[in-house]
């Protein structure tokens, strides 16, 4: 596996002969370094208990290696972007449940089943643990100049627990999302004209994708700092391609050094110098944004808009630093994922054109074809299964990772507490007992009593529910509504997807927009 990474391979790398052997010597090596990792090591081995059989050592899965586990067939069976073709081979493979090991043998056992998911996510917490991604726990670590924590994102226990309560009350609150609503509006109009320009004489806007991204970073730039950046004007400002190709290359090289081994601990590698530099840029340009906002006088502000920073900067319960981090954060978890999904929403609409009209007809008859008002989104209910459906079929996030708190029996096996479990929502919400007609676009099927929370769960559950989620409905409802009001939307090919830690539209990608007369 990421030895591999070490040695930057290309991702679909055959094994050679001399690379098995040094490969071989390698993992003698490391069973001596062991110690030196693990002290750094956020991962740890589950307590195991002789109590129940089977125990997790008997749960099926790929051949296991000594200390790199099953990492290897990320690079010879399958490659990092196409993870979750891996995970959807594992299940029909293995079986509901299935053990992978990362170093050092370490289980991470796929959950698959609906009721185990629901087991899992339902299972009452203070503090629910999820796994940290080891690399920005890492780096933060070693800069106490920026960080007080590893972040909200990042942080387990009471920890986590004090930043939660301090950084996003604002930001969850339905007050701040009402008064914010004006302000979407208009950030969605200047959205809609940027497709306006940028669509070639065929109605077709290359790079689609990228201008999602733009949308994601104004918008929630908008919300987070009160203020408007402007990177919806025809040219992309060269600050706003920085920040949203820097988000972008954290995730990948989050993802890279995740299924490597963390030599990073030892040396910078490549796959974390990249990661660095990329995180580097993210405070850089955000703590700028957050300062010019600091200085600026309260009436340059939106008017009547709320600001979720400054509810955060006059925290007297945080360390300044939490404050910036906690913002940094936010404005960073905006940009890509509301990018990513806003593409997957428009690209499935566009497979199904009779879904658009309905969702038309809806919104005009709401509004008698006036401007759309917050009361009158409250009752499209055909619009809101729309989203739904496009959560089912194609989430940005496609599983929701635990670490046990106790020891629990999932799917006949004892699994014993500190078990890292992945709950794959997204392969559930594809299966045919789960959903009938699981493989096609349905949103009537949220019309009546279908709820299923566990499972289709796009902004996760329980106390570590993502705090965006209030604003991002809102976001996507409201750009769903006014872009098919204005056009009728049509695919412009396949649309291909890749793993970046988060599910990824392939890019560039393409949408064909018809003006609606
Ligand atoms: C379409 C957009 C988004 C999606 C699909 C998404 C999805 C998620 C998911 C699945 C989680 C993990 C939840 C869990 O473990 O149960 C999460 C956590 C988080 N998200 Fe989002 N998110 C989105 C947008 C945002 C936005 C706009 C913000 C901030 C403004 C944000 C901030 C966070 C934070 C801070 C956490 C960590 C919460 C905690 O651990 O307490 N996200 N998100």
């Amino acid at each position: 596996m990421s030895l591999l990474t070490m040695m930057q391979p290309p991702l679909e790398w055959s094994i050679p002969n001399f690379t098995a052997v040094f490969l071989f010597i390698a993992i003698l090596l490391l069973k001596e370094l062991r110690p030196i990792f693990k002290k750094t090591r956020y991962l740890t081995r589950p307590v195991t208990t002789k109590k129940k059989i089977p125990t997790v050592n008997q749960i099926p899965g790929p051949l296991q290696l000594p200390v790199i586990g099953t990492r290897w067939i990320y690079y010879t069976k399958y490659t990092l972007e196409k993870l979750h073709e891996a995970h959807k081979d594992m299940y029909r493979t293995y079986g509901p449940i299935v053990k992978e090991e990362a170093l050092w043998n370490i289980p991470i056992i796929n959950i698959f089943s609906k009721n185990e998911i629901e087991k899992i996510l339902r299972h009452p917490s203070k503090y629910p643990l999820r796994p940290p991604t080891e690399v920005t726990a890492y780096y933060r670590a070693t800069r106490p100049d920026r960080y007080a924590s590893l972040g909200l994102i990042n942080e387990q226990g009471e920890t986590w627990h004090t930043l939660r309560s301090h950084l996003t009350p604002e930001l969850t609150s339905a007050k701040t999302m009402s008064s914010f609503f004006p302000e979407l509006l208009s950030v969605t109009e200047d959205f809609i004209r940027l497709l306006q320009v940028s669509k070639d004489a065929n109605g077709i806007v290359e790079h689609f994708d990228d201008l999602a991204c733009r949308m994601g970073l104004e918008s929630t730039c908008c919300l987070i700092l009160g203020k408007r950046l402007g990177v919806l004007e025809d040219e992309a400002s060269e600050v706003s391609l920085r920040l949203a190709n820097a988000v972008k290359e954290q995730f990948c090289a989050s993802r890279d050094t995740y299924f490597g081994l963390p030599f990073y601990k030892l040396y910078p590698t490549k796959a974390y110098k990249r990661f660095v530099n990329a995180e580097e840029i993210i405070y850089d340009v955000i703590s700028e944004m957050v300062e010019n906002a600091e200085n600026l006088e309260n009436d340059t502000y939106l008017e009547d808009s709320p600001s979720v920073f400054q509810s955060i900067l006059n925290n007297p319960g945080l360390d300044i630093r939490e404050k910036k981090a906690g913002i940094i954060d936010f404005i960073a978890a905006g940009i890509k994922t509301l990018g990513n999904t806003l593409v997957f929403l428009l690209y499935l609409m566009a497979k199904n054109p009779e879904c658009q009209e309905k969702i038309v007809d809806e919104i005009d008859s709401l509004t008698s074809g006036k401007e759309l008002t917050l009361q009158a989104l409250g009752k499209a209910n055909y619009l809101k299964a729309c989203i739904a459906e496009s959560y089912r079929m194609l989430p940005t996030a496609p599983c929701l990772a635990r670490i046990l708190e106790t020891d629990m029996e999932l799917n006949g096996f004892h699994l014993p507490s500190g078990t890292v479990v992945l709950c794959h929502t997204w392969q559930a919400s594809l299966m045919e007992e789960n959903f009938q007609n699981a493989d096609q676009f349905i949103p009537e099927r949220w019309l009546g009593k279908e709820r299923m929370p566990w499972l289709v769960a796009p902004f996760g559950a329980g106390r570590r529910l993502c705090p965006g989620k209030r604003f991002v409905e809102l976001e996507l409802q409201v750009l769903l509504a006014q872009i098919v009001r204005k056009f009728k939307l049509e695919c412009a090919g396949e649309l291909e997807i890749q793993f970046e830690f988060l599910m990824a539209p392939a890019s560039p990608s393409s949408l064909k927009l018809v003006e609606r007369t």
